[in-house]
């Protein structure tokens, strides 16, 4: 049963009659107070609240209900309706507990979604009891996301629960904590799991690049268009769209995203007609968002529209307990890979790499496994021979200091290079570019080659 509260009789007869056609029943009140004494009488699942009453269009006095309502019932989730230019109001009500906003006049399908998704959350926060890790795995299929730590299995029964509704989820986390590798967990157990799942790394497109990217362009919109170009949205339509590194967009991309993430509504550039697309939207960032919107350089609007879920990925000095486990995970997947089953680490070497300050994370201790099986001839890997790789990573540029010839692939100089640069330049891409007598663009494509870990700039 949901409870429609708006004082416009056409708004309340509409929607209770889109919401019956759809198979829920309704409840309506024409102002807060008759709204209350519903909501106290019944076994509601949510509010669809509107945000001005009478003549007033602050959005005081809907606050003021949102307030009240959650003090009635802090579980009952309640969907704010506002117009387009009451956004900061939307905003204000997401700090006080609304579940989601809406724009009016609102579209039926994203009123629909918005709807299924409060409730579904809703439900599942009162019946989520205590299961195990193993539960987890035979449930949704984590056998390959490594960790006992109890931080990342508080994140993996998050994603349990909310995979298959459609509420944005903001996954934050250092460089290499295993973000995109939740997102397409998420993917794979949601009911567009035989969609596409497409990623943009957000950090790697320019302001002037950003709307045909994601939107796509006609043959000769702009001077460069050759060709027609198929947007990101439209590739990921019906699937998920993950957007990495959200905190790297400008504030004008930002605006651009946002419509789109409120309206599921787009224009190709060079094409007049509006389009409309159906994605599930799952953004990334290593960056402090919270900070950024204090700071005023992240819009407050979007990051409230993308982080209905929040996900907070520890790094690996957080459960350094776990190393162990996942460098034998990747040995394990190495042993299979090289045909070598004898393959294993030394139990002081594991230890030995319980210790090491990892600030690429996962992906770094995933890579020095990778280099250090790739160097060794032996199977059982010591100390010393993780030790060495380290050491060759970080040594001195000289020629008398290269490794011997048939231990090391020209890819694997090739990336001890770039890593080396990136550390001597601080991640500077232009001067790390420069160093090695590559353009930025051959750099970014080399840094994503290899997985190394680095902050797009421009
Ligand atoms: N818990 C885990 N178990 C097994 N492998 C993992 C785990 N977490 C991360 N990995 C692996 O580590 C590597 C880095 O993970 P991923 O790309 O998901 O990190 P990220 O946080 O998205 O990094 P970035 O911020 O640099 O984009 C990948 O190869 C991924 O498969």
């Amino acid at each position: 049963m949901i409870l429609i509260i708006d004082d416009d009789i056409a708004v309340r007869t509409s929607l209770r009659i889109f919401l019956k056609h759809e198979g829920w029943s309704a409840l309506t009140a024409s102002d807060p107070e008759e709204g209350y004494a519903i909501i106290r009488e019944n076994e509601l699942q949510a509010v669809l609240l509107d945000m001005n009453f009478s003549m007033e269009t602050s959005g005081v006095e809907g606050l003021a209900a949102l307030r009240n309502i959650k003090q009635l019932k802090p579980e009952l989730p309640v969907i704010l309706m506002t117009g387009w230019a009451s956004i900061p109001i939307a905003v204000e009500g997401m700090k006080i507990g609304a579940a989601d906003f809406i724009n009016k006049p609102w579209e039926n399908q994203n009123l629909l979604e918005s709807l299924r998704t409060a409730v579904k959350l809703s439900a599942q926060d009162v019946s989520a009891g205590s299961v195990s890790r193993m539960q987890l795995n035979e449930k949704y299929g984590f056998e390959n996301i490594i960790g006992d730590d109890l931080e990342l299995q508080a994140v993996l029964k998050t994603i349990g629960r909310i995979s298959g509704t459609e509420a944005s989820v903001l996954i934050i986390g250092e460089s290499g904590t295993g973000k995109e590798l939740i997102a397409e967990a998420i993917h794979q157990n949601s009911s567009r799991k035989n969609k596409p799942f497409i990623k943009v790394n957000l950090g790697g497109i320019s302001s002037s690049l950003f709307e045909s990217e994601m939107f796509g362009h006609k043959r000769g919109a702009f001077t460069d268009a050759r060709n027609d170009r198929t947007g990101r949205f439209e590739m990921a339509h019906k699937g998920t769209i993950f957007l990495d590194e959200i905190g790297d967009l400008d504030l004008n991309s930002q605006v651009k995203l946002l419509r789109v993430l409120q309206d599921r509504t787009y224009e190709v550039l060079g094409d007049s007609r509006t389009r409309t697309v159906d994605v599930r939207v799952i953004c990334a960032t290593n960056r402090n968002l919270k900070e950024m919107v204090a700071e005023k350089k992240f819009r407050e609007d979007l990051y409230y529209r993308i982080n209905l879920i929040l996900i907070n990925l520890p790094p690996l000095r957080q459960r350094a307990a776990d190393i162990p486990l996942l460098a034998n995970y990747f040995l394990n997947n190495l042993k299979v890979l090289y045909n070598r089953s004898g393959l294993k680490i030394s139990s002081a070497a594991l230890s030995w790499l319980k210790d090491l300050y990892l600030s690429g994370n996962i992906r770094e201790l995933k890579n020095i496994v990778e280099r250090t099986v790739l160097v060794s001839e032996k199977d059982t890997l010591e100390i010393k021979d993780f030790e060495y790789q380290i050491e060759s990573v970080g040594k001195q540029a000289d020629y008398k200091d290269l490794p011997a010839v048939g231990s090391m692939t020209i890819d694997e100089v090739e990336l001890s290079m770039i890593i080396k640069a990136m550390d001597h330049h601080q991640q500077n891409i232009s001067k790390v570019a420069r160093s090695l007598g590559l353009s930025r663009g051959t750099l970014y494509r080399k840094l994503e080659k290899y997985n190394i870990p680095y902050e797009a700039q421009k």
